[in-house]
């Protein structure tokens, strides 16, 4: 059975942030992950998950500025010190919390631009390079421009041709089973031939992005192929739940450890 954890920037929205580590913990959850942590200090995170057991499984670099519509960094070009900046802010909040996989989101920008391209790759091999020496796993993220307009990194070839040619064993692919079959289909075939280089998987329904008991894709079928590959890591639950977040925990029974 693969284990689940709670994705704290989309469940138990209705408390504040801190207060959703606790939420977690009271309805099964053995591990947290979310996007950002950088409006608390480091220490009130890890002081959340050591209060209610929780293991932290991801969170994301800084995106630069969100509000101004920034979605990352890495592959814009003139920014790579931004992104170095971006990775040394991360650093205590990995060291507090113990993460062991972070994702670098990729930003605004054109697959068909040389310089985005070209500023990605540097970006990519810096940055996993970096979290390397620290034991740490480097993501990459697919994710879909119905969802994030403009995106970068909307294609899981780009990625795993990255992955693979950079060669860095600390460097893998966020698998996002919402994500992946909005962008291409095909998710059982594609965890199948990608879970070597697979770091972290999240799920949601499809196409609504609530509970996975609800759309097109049988999450009971997905999460017994991830059984069946021997997936050994978490499953994120990103998902938006379609009223309060307890309520809509039917399909995590069976789950619950
Ligand atoms: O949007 C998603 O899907 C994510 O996993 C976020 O972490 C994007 O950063
Ligand atoms: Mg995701």
């Amino acid at each position: 059975m693969p284990a689940f954890a709670a994705n704290l920037s989309t469940l138990f929205t209705d408390r504040p942030f801190l207060d959703r580590f606790a939420a977690a913990a009271d309805a099964g959850f053995r591990a947290v992950e979310f996007l950002f942590p950088y409006d608390h200090p480091p220490e009130a995170i890890a002081e959340r998950l050591a209060r209610h057991g929780l293991v932290q499984v991801l969170f994301n670099l800084p995106p630069g500025d969100w509000a101004a519509g920034e979605r990352g960094l890495a592959a814009v070009p003139g920014r790579f010190d931004d992104v170095a900046a971006g990775l040394e802010r991360a650093l205590p909040y990995v060291a507090a919390t113990g993460v062991g996989r972070v994702h670098l989101m990729a930003g605004i920008g054109e697959r068909s631009d040389p310089a985005a391209v070209s500023a990605y790759r540097r970006s990519v091999e810096h940055v996993a390079t970096r979290l390397g020496e620290r034991g740490v796993d480097l993501l990459l993220e697919p994710i879909n421009r119905r969802n994030m307009p403009g995106y970068f990194l909307d294609d899981y070839g780009h990625a795993v041709a990255l992955i693979r040619d950079l060669g860095l064993p600390n460097l893998k692919l966020q698998f996002d089973v919402y994500h992946r079959q909005i962008l291409h289909g095909d998710v059982a075939m594609a965890l199948r031939a990608l879970l070597p280089i697979t770091g972290h998987v999240q799920v949601a329904g499809v196409p609504a992005r609530n509970e996975p008991d609800d759309g097109e894709l049988d999450h009971r079928f997905l999460f017994a192929e991830l059984d069946r590959l021997g997936y050994a890591g978490h499953v994120g639950c990103e998902y938006n739940p379609r009223g309060h977040t307890v309520d809509g925990l039917g399909w995590f029974a069976p789950y619950r450890r």
